[in-house]
């Protein structure tokens, strides 16, 4: 499926963006753990979330929904995961293959993890060798890529472990492991990264200790069920913050945006171009603070991207990379190799596209240099089957001189549904065909 954008428009309107993609993922793992029930509203139905749900259902976990974002899902306790039947699939989604395999580890039974062509590739050797350390057996088909499998009934121990990249999956992984661990679990990050395991073991009445850039968690305690709402996704806000910075006459309210402080850097990033951006209404919803945010279009200035935001906004690229593109001067970005083993390459895959389009993104291994300029052609630009880079690029045509067509769109669904019609009503003209 492509996307067919028209060039120009405004954004304008009120409007709430599914809910939050990695709180999903975790509402439904620690959910299933826990003793008793957890009722989730703002559930993202999106298919990576959705793989995610059906592994706990394969293992014996009685989910209901999701109906309307909400779901509810009876959990079986740390120990009461039954085996699947049948390999666990989890599409396109690297949350859930690396969260999964510091939560199957700890199991009786064993579990093969598969993905799509794109998840086949990603490298999983950052949770395997910290779990092997732990006592954890997981074998790679390939060279530390999926198809993996986790062998279960191995005891496992606590490890201190200090990150070598800046990742919240890795650390999700290693603190999931933790639970069935004898002793504690430590794991020290280089930077910051989303806090979402921790805030939600906390909130289901799990002890988790945090010193500086050290968090802790130590085996054999026990989940408490309860209620988890789920904000509105700020990665997939960060479209519509970018769309309605850089087309001419925008005003638009995005609502009820998670706006946990491991999260904002593409708000951080934005206004040091000059984004007009409102943070309104601030609240805390379920231990995770959220806003509605407030955007109108104003003129951007390249800058060089301060690199202690880059995990604070590590999904936002795509989208920073389109404001970048339009801002007066040159942006560049450093430190971002991440970028380079997510759904795809991003930076190159990026650089492409901004090409093709005859704007000069010059990619480097860490990072990108992109010159702006006030607007661009239209041509046909491959997304990779990588949904941040579709919904990127139809955010590109509001400053096109003619149509944008973007290749190979369908994964957008993994984390965005209801992106076309949601974008379609904020003013910009994008059609499936
Ligand atoms: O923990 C999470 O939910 C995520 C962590 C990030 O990945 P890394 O841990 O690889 O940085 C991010 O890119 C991904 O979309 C979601
Ligand atoms: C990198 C992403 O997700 P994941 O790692 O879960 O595939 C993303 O959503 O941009």
């Amino acid at each position: 499926m492509e996307f067919h954008v028209q060039p120009g428009g405004a954004l304008r309107g009120r409007l709430r963006v599914p809910g939050d993609k990695s709180i999903s993922h975790r509402a439904i793992m620690l959910g299933a753990l826990a003793d008793g029930a957890t009722c989730i509203s703002g559930f993202l139905e999106g298919e990576d979330a959705l793989a995610t749900l059906r592994c706990f259902r394969a293992m014996g976990v009685d989910i209901d929904g999701p109906h309307q974002g909400r779901v509810t899902v009876q959990g079986v306790g740390l120990r009461g995961l039954q085996a699947p039947g049948a390999p666990l699939e989890l599409g396109n989604s690297g949350t859930s293959m690396r969260l999964l395999c510091g939560l199957l580890a700890g199991q009786s039974f064993d579990a093969t993890l598969t993905g799509d062509h794109s998840l086949s590739r990603r490298p999983m050797r950052r949770v395997i060798d910290p779990l092997t350390a732990m006592g954890a057996v997981i074998e790679s088909a390939g060279a530390g890529t999926a198809p993996l499998t986790v062998r279960g009934g191995q005891p496992l121990h606590g490890i201190d472990y200090e990150l070598p990249v800046a990742s919240a999956q890795v650390k999700s992984a290693l603190l999931l492991a933790g639970l069935y661990a004898s002793g504690r679990t430590c794991v020290t990050e280089p930077a910051p990264t989303r806090d979402h395991t921790e805030r939600m073991l906390s909130g289901f009445g799990y002890r988790v200790e945090r010193d500086g850039s050290r968090v802790c968690v130590e085996g054999g305690g026990r989940l408490q069920g309860g209620e988890i709402e789920v904000p509105a996704d700020i990665s997939s806000a960060a479209f519509f913050l970018v769309g309605a910075s850089i087309a001419e006459g925008s005003d638009m309210t995005l609502e009820h945006v998670g706006m946990n402080p491991t999260r904002t850097g593409v708000v951080d990033i934005l206004r040091l171009m000059g984004a007009d951006i409102q943070v309104q209404n601030e609240r805390v919803v379920g231990g995770e603070p959220v806003a509605d945010l407030r955007v109108r279009s104003a003129p951007l200035k390249g800058i060089a991207i301060p690199e202690h935001l880059v995990p604070l906004a590590i999904d936002e690229f795509p989208a920073l990379f389109i404001a970048a593109a339009c801002a007066e001067g040159e942006t560049l970005l450093t430190g971002a190799e991440e970028l380079r083993v997510k759904e795809s390459d991003r930076i190159a895959v990026m650089a492409d596209g901004l090409n093709t389009l005859g704007v000069t993104a010059e990619p480097r291994p860490d990072g990108m240099r992109i010159v702006g300029q006030p607007e661009w052609g239209g041509g046909r630009v491959h997304s990779h089957s990588d949904h941040r880079i579709a919904m990127a690029f139809t955010m590109a045509a509001t400053r096109a001189r003619d149509v944008i067509h973007i290749e190979d769109c369908d994964n957008v669904n993994t984390s965005f549904p209801g992106f076309v019609e949601l974008t379609r009503e904020a003013g910009v003209a994008v059609a499936r065909q």
